[in-house]
């Protein structure tokens, strides 16, 4: 039986919660695991149907859960969602995309969307519900980096650049509100078999070879990122900000 302790230590109720991309795959599994802790859930995405699934299944688990629908490519949506998510204990930056082409045929539009979805959202929502957090003296930030966060891919040049610049983006926000009781960390995962994934699942063979490129022996699955996402949230990771948390199977060693 989990001691009071362990309870404590790792229980986030009370805390109220906010993740995009949490209609679908890893975004899905954070917030379900973050609101089985204990957290108020509320997730933001572009899809009025995907949300209210993800939100009933939530309710199923005993999650309080609620949704926004936002292009978070599109900065006035950025606003509405500061504008009216309330306040925020904990941001989960995971909505991500990827416009997969070799480097000199992604057009500057390309790009300027790749970037605004998985940089300048987390940027803004960061600059949004991290001062209210350090006003409160606790909060937490977690951000969705990639393997490209630290080395090159082919045909996805935007996402790598982006991905990369959230390490960064991680540690200025620490910089800024650790002294309040904020911790800002990133999350890289290996290679996960999500939707975002399916066009490089699709390819002959890639599969199996990224599998074993994995110290595991396999890939990722959006349930592997509970455990990690739960520590991140909550009293546990109190002495641990700025950092770049490798949840990827030992892929970035091997
Ligand atoms: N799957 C992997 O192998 C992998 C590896 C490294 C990093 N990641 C990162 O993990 C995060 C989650 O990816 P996933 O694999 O679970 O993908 P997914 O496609 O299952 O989920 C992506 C989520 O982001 C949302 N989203 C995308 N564009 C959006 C927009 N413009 N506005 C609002 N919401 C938007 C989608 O609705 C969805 O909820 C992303 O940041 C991704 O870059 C994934
Ligand atoms: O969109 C994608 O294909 C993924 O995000 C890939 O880039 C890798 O899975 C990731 O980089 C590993 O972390």
């Amino acid at each position: 039986m989990m001691s009071d302790y362990l309870r404590e230590l790792f229980s986030l109720d009370g805390r109220r919660a906010l993740v995009t991309g949490g209609s679908s795959g890893i975004g899905y599994v954070i917030a379900e695991a973050i609101g089985r802790a204990g957290a108020e859930v509320v997730l933001v995405a572009r899809r009025e149907n995907e949300l209210g699934k993800a939100v009933t299944r939530l309710r199923e688990h005993g999650v309080s859960a609620s949704w926004i629908s936002a292009d978070l490519a599109d900065r006035d949506d950025v606003r509405r969602v500061c504008a009216t998510a309330g306040d925020v204990d904990i941001l989960v930056n995971d909505a991500g995309n990827n416009i997969r082409k070799p480097m000199a045929e992604l057009t500057v539009e390309d790009y300027e969307r790749t970037i605004a979805v998985n940089l300048t959202a987390p940027y803004l929502l960061g600059q949004h519900f991290g001062p209210r957090m350090a006003a409160r003296g606790w909060g937490r930030i977690i951000n969705l980096g990639s393997q490209q966060s630290i080395s090159a891919f082919g045909d996805s040049g935007a996402y790598g650049t982006a991905k990369a610049a959230i390490a960064g983006l991680t540690r200025s926000q620490a910089e800024a509100w650790s002294p309040r009781g904020v911790c800002v960390n990133t999350i890289i995962p290996g290679f996960v078999l999500t939707p975002l994934t399916e066009p490089a699942q699709a390819l002959p063979g890639r599969v199996e070879a990224l599998a074993a490129r994995h110290m595991v022996g396999r890939n990722g699955l959006p349930g592997d990122f509970a455990g990690a996402a739960v520590f991140l949230a909550g009293d546990a990771s109190a002495f641990v900000t700025g950092q770049m948390l490798f949840v990827d199977g030992g892929f970035s060693v091997h």
